[in-house]
């Protein structure tokens, strides 16, 4: 027998981004939620992931501004000093699993710590005590995954370095996707000699690769060295810091990242006990993000999914199901166009079709324009714009690529111009504030 106080309309399990939007949009449809959680309140976004990033972006992005503006009024360029940038961050990150926790426990959630078993296909078991729910969302995210090299004990990751105490004089970065780029970007400008190494010489291979390569290559302006088509194959620790080794290829490094991608969190809740299916990639749903157990659904980074790994994503997901529960929607979930983007200086973003192959050409055409001479990059004399945008036969956008430092503001106008379906004429007709990225936007479109 559960105890009346352990029984739950639903249980969702992980308070990262896409639990905790669950838990607060099915209490305030008036459900009675428990939310489960094994580690820090608040997940992986605020805590060791997007915000701590963000902020830590914020120092290098004020110093970049004043290093593009050399012999425009600036003689020198700042030293961004890394333990006190640490030490803001901290200031943030320190409070969010206690108020995240709190939050929840303010609204009416039952909070509950531990690790979370499936016993059945209805009921948990945490510390002990067993707790039974009509429906269950998991909701566990990711972490990172590790090469299995001889040393892999001594690789950090991206946790790690977002909390470092110092910034080492050299780094190096294995893997060359999203987390590799932007903490290399934050090593560099906060002084470090920064390495990059990647299996194959396809890095970022979900963006266009002419951009790709551009970034690339401003990025190698900056002192960053990339080095390709290298197979990590052991990390040795020696008495100055770690060398990393490949088949005719060694680097002396202070410390070595490991960024080679992120395993979902499935294996310790016992999903066979409720009869979830879940693969490498995550728990698979059906259209409905319900599992293989009718009662069970699963939401974020832990679903095995061909949509990004991303916050807003989650909270979409989240918002979703929660709308299941609450009997308000009973149709497939439908995605809309999603932004991705790699932060830094400059930044790479996409939304929707970034490349057109031959078996297309005939759909869709591409307008590839350079705008480093236009009035908003050419006031902060940015080293790089540039836009690549993918319309229809009928000249409606579909997809776009942007690389700048402006290129987050940028690809949210075109996201909304995508999922509107705006005409050149509404873009046009729109009044912007000018002279911002918005009112450049007749011109792109
Ligand atoms: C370095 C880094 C930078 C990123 N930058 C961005 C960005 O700029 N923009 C963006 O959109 N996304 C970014 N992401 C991705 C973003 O963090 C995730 O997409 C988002 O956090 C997913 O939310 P989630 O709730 O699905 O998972 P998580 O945030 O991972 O939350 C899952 C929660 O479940 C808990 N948990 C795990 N296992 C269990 C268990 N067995 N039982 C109970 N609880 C468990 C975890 O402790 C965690 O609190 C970044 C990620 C990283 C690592
Ligand atoms: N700005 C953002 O939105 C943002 C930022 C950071 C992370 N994230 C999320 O976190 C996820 C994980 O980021 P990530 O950068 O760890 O993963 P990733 O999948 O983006 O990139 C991993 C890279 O490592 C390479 N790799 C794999 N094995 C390797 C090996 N043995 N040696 C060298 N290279 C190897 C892969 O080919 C790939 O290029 C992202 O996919 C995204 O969902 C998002």
């Amino acid at each position: 027998m559960v105890d009346s106080e352990n029984k739950f309309d639903v249980i969702v399990l992980g308070a990262g981004p896409a639990g905790l939007a669950e838990g607060y949009a099915l209490k305030s449809a008036g459900k009675s939620v428990a939310i489960v959680e094994n580690y820090q309140w608040g997940g992986t976004c605020p805590n060791r992931g997007c915000d701590p990033k963000k902020i830590l972006l914020s120092g290098v992005q004020a110093r970049d501004r004043v290093e593009q503006l050399q012999g425009k009024g600036f003689s020198s360029v700042p030293f961004v000093n890394w333990s006190e940038l640490e030490a803001f961050k901290e200031t943030y990150t320190s409070k969010i699993p206690s108020g995240s926790r709190n939050g929840a426990v303010s609204a009416g959630i039952t909070a509950i710590d531990g690790d979370p078993e499936f016993i059945s296909d209805d009921k948990i078991q945490v510390n002990d005590k067993v707790y039974q729910a009509q429906n269950f969302v998991i909701a566990t995210g990711q972490r990172p995954s590790q090469i299995n090299i001889s040393g892999k004990e001594n690789l950090l990751t991206s946790t790690d370095f977002l909390s470092l105490k110092a910034m080492p004089k050299k780094i190096t970065f294995i893997g060359a996707g999203y987390i590799a780029f932007e903490l290399a970007t934050i090593a560099n400008s906060t002084g470090a000699e920064v390495h990059i190494v990647h299996h194959n010489d396809r890095p970022l291979k979900g963006f266009d690769k002419q951009y790709v390569d551009e970034l690339i290559k401003q990025l190698e302006n900056r002192g960053i060295k990339f080095h390709f088509n290298v197979d990590t194959n052991a990390i040795e620790k020696n008495d100055q810091g770690y060398t990393l080794k490949a088949k005719n290829f060694s680097l002396d490094s202070d410390l070595v990242v490991g960024a080679t991608g992120r395993i979902p969190n499935t294996d310790k809740l016992k999903l066979d006990k409720a009869h979830v299916e879940y693969s490498a990639k995550g728990i698979q749903t059906n259209d409905h993000l319900q599992t293989s157990n009718k009662r069970i659904y699963a939401i974020g980074d832990v679903l095995d999914k061909n949509e990004p790994k991303l916050t807003p994503v989650a909270g979409f997901e989240a918002r979703y199901v929660a709308d299941i529960l609450n009997g308000k929607n009973d149709q497939a979930i439908v995605y809309p166009a999603i932004p991705t983007l790699v932060y830094g200086s400059p930044e790479l973003a996409k939304v929707g079709l970034s490349t057109i192959d031959k078996e297309n050409s005939d759909q869709f055409h591409v307008v590839d324009q350079d705008q480093t001479k236009w009035f908003t990059y050419y006031r902060t004399n940015e080293h790089v714009a540039k836009a690549k945008i993918v319309f229809d036969k009928d000249e409606q956008i579909v997809g776009a690529t942007i690389l700048s430092n402006e290129a987050d503001e940028v690809i949210n106008y075109l996201t909304t111009a995508i999922n509107k379906k705006m005409t050149h004429d509404e873009v046009v007709n729109t009044i912007f504030a000018y002279p911002t990225p918005a009112s450049d936007l007749q011109y792109l479109l």
